[in-house]
C-alpha cells in the first residue's frame, strides 16, 4: 500500500470518527495520530505516547474497528504503537500534561495522571535482575517469609494482605520483596506494580502536599494493583503522611488488591505508629526474617560466589560463614572483597588465600569493642547513669550523651545499626544515623564536645578519635 493509500484511508476513518467521538475528545487522542501500516488483518496506528495509547485502547478501540469497516469493509486488530522519535523523550512531564488538560475538561470524575504517574513509577521501579526466588537460599531464620512471598508472588491479592516482612538490616527482606515483583510482572505485564520505599512514598505526598494535589496523588494509587512499600517504618513519628497511608491502604484492601510492606520492626513496635496502621499490618501476615544459621549463611555464600562467576570451595565457604554471623550484605562484602583480591593479586581463593585477607573485613569476637563497654565509659565521662543512656529521657543533659555513645558504637565496632539502636533502647536503626550526624556537626562547634570524645576514644581502645 502506498502512504497516500495509508493516508486518505486514515482521514476517512478519522472522519468517520468524528460522528462517535466527541470533539474533544477526538482532538486530545486522534490529533497525532497516523496510520502506519496497513492489511486485512493488521491495522498499525502510531500515537505520541502511551498515555494516549491506553486511553484509545480503553475507549475508542470498537469506534476505530467500526469506521474502518465502514470505510473498506475489513476489520483487521488494531495496534497502536507510540512513534519512535518519542520514545525516550517521553517522561513524567509530558504525561502529566496531557493528563491535566484532560482531566480539566473532564471534571474530576477521574484523574488520568495516574498513567502518568504509573509510567514514572514503572521507570523508578528498576529490580535488581539478582534478587529473585531463584538466587535466595531459604533456611530456618526465612523460610515463613519465602513461603509467604512466593503464595503472594502466585496469587496477589488472594492469600495474604497485607504481607508486612519484618527483620533487622541486611536480612533479605528488600530480596525477597523484589522476587515478588519480577515473578508477578514476569506472569502478567498487565499488573500495574507500584514499588517505593517509604521515603519515596513520603516526598510524593510532601510534593503533592505542596501543589496542593493531594486528591491528585490519592487518585494515582486507584490504578495501581500491587503496592510494594520497603521501610515502611519511615512512617515512624510521621503523622499525615501516616493519616494518607491509611487511606491508601483501606483503597487497596478493600479493593482485593496487594499490599506488600517490609520493616525493620513488627507493626507493633515502629515508633509513633498509629494503632489503626498497627492493626491493619497484622491483619495479613506478620512474618520475620531472622539472622541466618551458619548452614545457611554457607549455602549463600556457595550461591553468591557461584553467581559471581568463582565458586568458592568448601574449606572458603564455611571459614567465611563462620565469622560473619550477622548480615548476609557483610557476608556479600566479604565474598566481593575476596574475588577483588584474588583478581587484584593474580592468586586463587584458598583458606590461606581467605584467612590472610579477610581479618581485613572481620574483627575477631574476643578483640571486638564491646557495646558495654563504650556504653559504662561515656556513662562515666558525662556522669550519667547507663539507665539514663538506655532511657527515653529527651532531655539535652541525656540526649547529647546517648548520642554520643551511638556515634562511637559505630565508629568503633561492627555491630550493625539496629544492634546499636537496640542497645541504646531505641527501636529505628535511623537514630543511629541520626545521632553520628548530630555528634559530627556538634564536636566541630563545641571544643569541650570534641576533647571529652577523643578521650573517650583513647579509654575504649587506645587511639584518638579525630575526625
Ligand atoms: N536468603 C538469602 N539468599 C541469598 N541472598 C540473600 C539472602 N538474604 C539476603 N541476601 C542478600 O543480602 C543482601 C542484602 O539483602 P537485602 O537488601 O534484601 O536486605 P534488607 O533486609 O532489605 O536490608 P535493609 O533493611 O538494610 O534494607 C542482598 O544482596 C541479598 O541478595
Amino acid at each position: 500500500m502506498t502512504s497516500d493509500y495509508n493516508k486518505n484511508l486514515w482521514n476517512a476513518v478519522l472522519a468517520e470518527l468524528e460522528e462517535k467521538v466527541s470533539n474533544r475528545h477526538h482532538s486530545l487522542w486522534f490529533q497525532n495520530t497516523e496510520l502506519i501500516s496497513y492489511s486485512k488483518d493488521l491495522l498499525t496506528i502510531s500515537v505520541e505516547n502511551e498515555f494516549i495509547q491506553q486511553r484509545i485502547l480503553e475507549n475508542h478501540k470498537q469506534d476505530i474497528v467500526d469506521a474502518v469497516f465502514k470505510c473498506c469493509g475489513d476489520q483487521p486488530e488494531l495496534e497502536l504503537i507510540i512513534r519512535e522519535e518519542n520514545k525516550e523523550e517521553q517522561g513524567f512531564f509530558d504525561f502529566e500534561e496531557k493528563a491535566n488538560a484532560y482531566w480539566q475538561q473532564e471534571g474530576a470524575k477521574e484523574f488520568p495522571a495516574v498513567h502518568a504517574n504509573i509510567e514514572a513509577v514503572k521507570q523508578r521501579i528498576q529490580l535488581n535482575d539478582l534478587y529473585t526466588f531463584d538466587n535466595f537460599v531459604v533456611g530456618p531464620s526465612n523460610q515463613l517469609a519465602h513461603a509467604a512471598a512466593l503464595a503472594v508472588a502466585n496469587k496477589p491479592g488472594e492469600t495474604y494482605n497485607p504481607l508486612f516482612m519484618y527483620g533487622a538490616v541486611g536480612l533479605g527482606k528488600t530480596h525477597l520483596l523484589q522476587a515478588i515483583c519480577h515473578n508477578i510482572l514476569s506472569a502478567s505485564e498487565k499488573h500495574n506494580i507500584v514499588y517505593l520505599s517509604c521515603e519515596e512514598f513520603i516526598n510524593q505526598f510532601i510534593t503533592s502536599v505542596e501543589h496542593g494535589n493531594v486528591e491528585g496523588f490519592r487518585q494515582t494509587f486507584r490504578y495501581i494493583d500491587i503496592l510494594v512499600i520497603d521501610d515502611i517504618h519511615f512512617l515512624a513519628n510521621k503523622e499525615r503522611t501516616q493519616e494518607e497511608f491509611f487511606h491508601v491502604f483501606n483503597m487497596f484492601y478493600n479493593a482485593h488488591k496487594q499490599i506488600i510492606l517490609s520493616s525493620d520492626s513488627p507493626p507493633s513496635e515502629i515508633p509513633e505508629l498509629r494503632e489503626r496502621l498497627v492493626s491493619r499490618f497484622k491483619w495479613g501476615l506478620v512474618s520475620q526474617v531472622d539472622v541466618p544459621t551458619f548452614e545457611t549463611r554457607v549455602a549463600i555464600v556457595k550461591k553468591k560466589s557461584r553467581l559471581k562467576g568463582t565458586p568458592f570451595n568448601d574449606s572458603v565457604c564455611q571459614y567465611v560463614s563462620e565469622n560473619i554471623v550477622s548480615n548476609i550484605r557483610e557476608l556479600e562484602g566479604a565474598i566481593n572483597h575476596l574475588l577483588a583480591l584474588s583478581d587484584l593479586h593474580k592468586q586463587n581463593i584458598t583458606i590461606e588465600f581467605a584467612q590472610q585477607h579477610l581479618k581485613e573485613v572481620i574483627i575477631p569476637e574476643e578483640t571486638m569493642i564491646q557495646l558495654p563497654l563504650i556504653m559504662n565509659v561515656v556513662a562515666k565521662e558525662f556522669n550519667v547513669t547507663i539507665a539514663d543512656l538506655q532511657s527515653k529521657k529527651r532531655h539535652k543533659s541525656i540526649v547529647v550523651p546517648r548520642q554520643a555513645g551511638m556515634y562511637l558504637a559505630k565508629k568503633l565496632t561492627n555491630y550493625s545499626l539496629l544492634e546499636i539502636a537496640n542497645f541504646f533502647g531505641k527501636r529505628d536503626h535511623t537514630t543511629v544515623l541520626h545521632a553520628v550526624e548530630k555528634i559530627k556537626d556538634l564536636r566541630k562547634q563545641d571544643k569541650d564536645l570534641h576533647e571529652k570524645l577523643v578521650d573517650i576514644e583513647y579509654k575504649i581502645s587506645g587511639t584518638d578519635s579525630h575526625e
